[in-house]
């Protein structure tokens, strides 16, 4: 299917990568929305976190060791960090493959907008 994260995932598009095991990937954001920007992806396709359901418990949960180990690796686990997960339109969703986005390195502010 016509997904840019599939093709990031297969290497068909460049991205920098910050972490990659057999089921997930880890590589900034091309519009950065703070200093870290990364975006955290299940590498089987998604299209909303709707979609993960009793079975992919285990993934989601791997999803969120993951992002501890990169903050901590980072060094932004003690200042802070953010995990954002959008779905559909009103939460401003704009790529259907489900993706965490982990953000730090300033001050975030609530509520979010
Ligand atoms: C409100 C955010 N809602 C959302 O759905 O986030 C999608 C996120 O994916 C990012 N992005 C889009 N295309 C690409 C791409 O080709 N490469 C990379 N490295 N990031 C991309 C975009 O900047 C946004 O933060």
């Amino acid at each position: 299917m016509n997904c840019v994260f599939c093709r990031i995932i297969k290497k068909e598009i460049p991205s920098k990568i910050v972490y990659e095991d057999d089921l997930v990937l880890a590589f900034e954001d091309i519009a950065p929305q703070a200093p870290v920007h990364i975006l955290v992806i299940p590498k089987k396709h998604y299209s909303t976190v709707l979609e993960m359901k009793e079975e992919e418990k285990e993934l989601i949960g791997h999803i969120f060791m993951v992002i501890n180990k990169i903050a901590r690796e980072k060094g932004f686990d003690e200042r802070g960090f953010r995990v954002v997960v959008n779905c559909n339109p009103e939460a401003g969703q704009t790529v259907y493959h489900v993706h965490f986005h982990l953000l730090a390195g300033r001050q975030m502010h609530w509520p979010p907008g």
